[in-house]
């Protein structure tokens, strides 16, 4: 045996066993169910069960409808098979199918916000089967039927669909061929063929290949371009014994085995077992061919064999370790998340077909890095090796899910049809995540007046990126400072459209020698001499903080390639601070889906501030707040709690709090205290009854930058929060500074940050 050979065993040892670990440890399974009301009280108690609970009961009991408003039903899909055709294993039967339906289960709740039970029915008749599936429909929303074979499949498929009021989906078939069917529109695009004209073969005439046959001849493909090979190979009009389905696709053909079949073919489809497809039948298709080889867990041909074969392929796999995985993941959740939102009674061909396309339309955009960091690649591109997009591409819920929410309303099926199709977009996003939804809210406000930002380091990818967002999402109008011909070089490198973006160069600048001047006005008694204002201003951060203060611009964002002080600096120098300011502060908005959103102070400029600069941290804090229309209720942090110490740190905390209420009797602002005292009400009124925070504080004002700059981060890191920032606070003018090496989700954010500021 090879070393090669050998340590490809080992591998596959190991990783067996990390599935098995994975599963069993730290418990068994993936699944909990989670509460979502408190049950902590006799009082609780009595409104989640009896008494309470009689009331909804007595209510669904009048209207049955209602059960929507008062059950998970509106949320919950179960996930249901018989474990007849679990992946490629074949019938293992229902007990060891139930971890892929788990599974099933964990990705529609991490990917969609749906929640799924997973139900194994140990039975093979389908009447049995049924009939325990139809008596459900009380529990759920609706019902994806996995791993059940075929023919058994369709007609409890279409049994269910016809007897039940609820979405019946079979993912096998209908989820496998949304996602095949993107996936053959962009490998045709790119393989320059036309569908009318391709030859398709398809191993495997189950489940998921007749549905594959059949959505591809709702795309163009020709039915008798269509042939299938099934276990006993080829499916032709003279073989007896062929179920319905089999007999619709049958042709009448000389051709028995899979590599006659595949002899001159353009689309190889495998929806059948491992290992089946020998090189010889790749060498042996036609021109640009393309494979789906998507038998699960290993395919019908491992992608490294069939590319080795020859150079002109498209390939994909089910699997995740190589480019190209086609796989009904990218496909269920969003497709369920969409008819659920609006009480869909079916899913029909209309809502398959807009997911078909969302999905491939979403293949050809530029991928975020939200999408590459996920999969620990620099980039992908829409190419051979990047036909469908990434299952963990948070924008399939975004785009999938509207386009069947809509293509349901169309079609009269929608019990609750969508009005507002960007509304609901955007309330999609919460469900990825609380910050985004707070941007989202900001974005809005922010287009209302996009304001002109100036980027120093125009020239970075990074910054090209979020421009292009910018200007996409009309957020602000970006200007990029840098040489003319490496930023349109870079942006081509990258694949990033500069329409609409302003470049500025300030070696072109007609008015740089004013600017050198006024710069020189300004520095001149702080020991700069011209020369060196020239030299200064050959710095883009210090040119662009000088456009801000001649109001060239609206506002600046600066420091992705530098150490925070040393864009700080500049801003200071030439911006400087508000009137009445006595120096900046930091801010970081933290947010997450159980605490909601609080405003951090100060996390990144005053190491340890004295009172008069804690008092106007909180300030200044206090009125970014009201920017983002949060009413804010401050909290003075310490380790001491309302005189419990005297140290001299926890009584600079206090003295900060007297100056608050004398200057600003209106806040709502209370101190020293502890961070539990601050979030936790009760808490505070158990043992500071006198304390005059209502509520819980959503200002946290630390007592000197360790704690704030540690917390911020240990919440980022740990604690499950996101955080926006940092916003510089106190300046006179519009600037933010970036943390070096921010993601472009970061630098879009502070722009819209400083938009909001300019406004
Ligand atoms: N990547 C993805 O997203 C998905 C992949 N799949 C994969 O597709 C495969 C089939 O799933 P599904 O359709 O649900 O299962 P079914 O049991 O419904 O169908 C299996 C089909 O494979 C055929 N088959 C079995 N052995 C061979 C063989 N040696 N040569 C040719 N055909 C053969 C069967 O033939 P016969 O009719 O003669 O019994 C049958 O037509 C599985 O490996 C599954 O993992 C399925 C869904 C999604
Ligand atoms: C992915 C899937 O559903 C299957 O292989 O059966
Ligand atoms: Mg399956």
């Amino acid at each position: 045996m090879s070393n090669d050979h050998e340590n490809q065993q080992e591998t596959r040892k190991n990783r067996r066993h990390e599935a098995l670990r994975y599963h069993e440890s730290p418990r068994p399974g993936k699944l909990e169910i989670q509460a979502t009301k408190s049950l902590s009280s006799q009082r609780d108690l009595s409104l989640a069960y009896t008494p309470g609970v009689a009331e909804p009961c007595r209510r669904i009991d009048e209207e049955p409808l209602d059960s929507y408003r008062y059950t998970n039903r509106a949320n919950l899909v179960g996930v249901v098979t018989n474990g007849s055709a679990t992946l490629g294993l074949g019938d293992i039967g229902a007990l060891a199918s139930k971890p892929v339906m788990e599974g099933k289960a964990v990705l529609f709740k991490h990917l969609a916000g749906v929640d799924a039970f997973d139900i194994e029915l140990d039975t093979d008749d389908v009447e049995a089967f049924i009939q325990c599936v139809r008596t459900m429909e009380p529990t759920f929303g609706g019902i994806n039927l996995e791993d059940i074979a075929a023919p058994a499949c369709f007609e409890i498929e279409e049994r269910l669909s016809a007897e039940m009021n609820i979405p019946v989906f079979h993912d096998d078939q209908h989820g496998t061929a949304i996602i095949t069917s993107a996936a053959l529109l962009n490998a045709l695009e790119l393989q320059g063929k036309n569908i009318e004209d391709v030859r398709c073969v398809f191993s495997g005439a189950g489940a998921a290949g007749v549905a594959c046959a059949k959505l591809f001849e709702s795309l163009g493909v020709p039915h008798e371009h269509i042939m299938f090979v099934d276990s006993k190979g080829v499916v032709h009009t003279g073989r007896d014994n062929l179920n319905e389905q089999k007999q619709a696709f049958a042709l009448e053909t000389d051709r028995r085995t899979l590599a006659d079949a595949m002899e001159g073919a353009d689309v190889f489809v495998g929806v059948s077992v491992a290992g089946i497809v020998k090189k010889e039948m790749v060498a042996s298709m036609a021109d640009r061919p393309i494979i789906f080889a998507l038998a699960n867990p290993d395919p019908e041909i491992a992608y490294p064999d069939a590319m080795e074969v020859r150079d002109d392929l498209i390939m994909a796999t089910g699997r995740s370790d190589y480019p190209n995985q086609v796989n009904n993941v990218l496909g269920f959740p969003y497709i369920f998340r969409g008819a659920l939102d609006v009480a869909a009674s079916s899913i029909n061909e209309k809502m398959k077909l807009a997911a078909v396309h969302a999905l491939a339309d979403l293949a050809r955009e530029d991928v975020p890095e939200t999408v590459t960091d996920a999969y620990e690649e620099d980039h992908f591109r829409f190419g051979p090796e990047y036909i469908i997009p990434k299952p963990f591409d948070p924008r399939a819920l975004l785009r999938v899910s509207p386009a069947v929410a809509q293509a349901a309303t169309e079609s009269g099926v929608a019990r609750k049809p969508v009005e507002d199709i960007d509304a609901y977009r955007e309330s999609l996003e919460q469900i990825q995540s609380a910050a985004k939804a707070l941007i989202r809210g900001l974005i809005n406000k922010a287009k209302r007046a996009p304001k002109r930002i100036i980027f120093p380091e125009g020239e970075h990818h990074q910054i090209l990126r979020a421009a292009n967002i910018l200007v996409d999402e009309g957020i602000a109008k970006p200007v990029l400072m840098g040489d003319r011909e490496c930023i349109e070089t870079r942006a081509a490198q990258h694949d990033i459209d500069l329409d609409d973006i302003e470049i500025f160069d300030p070696r072109d600048d007609e008015r740089r020698d004013e600017m050198v001047c006024a710069y020189y006005d300004l520095r001149q008694r702080k020991g700069v001499t011209m020369t060196e204002a020239e030299a200064h201003m050959a710095q883009p951060e210090v040119y662009a903080m000088m456009m801000l203060r001649k109001e060239r611009v609206d506002g600046v964002v600066s420091g992705l390639t530098k150490a925070y002080v040393e864009s700080l600096r500049p801003a200071l120098q030439i911006v400087g601070v508000a009137e009445g300011v006595t120096g900046a502060a930091g801010a970081h908005i933290v947010v997450s889906r159980d605490n909601g959103v609080k405003f951090f102070s100060d996390t990144t400029v005053n190491i340890d501030p004295d009172p008069e600069t804690l008092a106007q941290t909180a300030i200044k804090i206090s009125e970014l707040a009201r920017t983002l229309d949060v009413e804010p209720k401050i909290a003075m942090l310490s380790y001491s709690a309302f005189g419990t110490s005297r140290h001299p740190n926890a009584s600079k905390v206090a003295q900060a709090t007297r100056i608050l209420r004398e200057r600003h009797p209106e806040l709502i602002v209370d101190g020293e205290m502890q961070a539990d005292a601050a979030l936790d009400p009760e808490l505070r009124c158990e043992a500071f009854d006198f304390a005059e925070l209502d509520g819980e504080a959503n200002v946290l004002v630390f007592p000197n930058l360790d704690a704030g700059n540690i917390s911020y981060k240990l919440l980022d890191k740990l604690g499950g929060a996101e955080v926006i920032g940092p916003v510089l606070l106190g300046m006179k003018q519009p600037v933010n500074v970036l943390q070096r090496g921010s993601s472009v989700a970061s630098i879009v954010n502070l722009t819209v940050l400083t938009v909001l500021n300019a406004q």
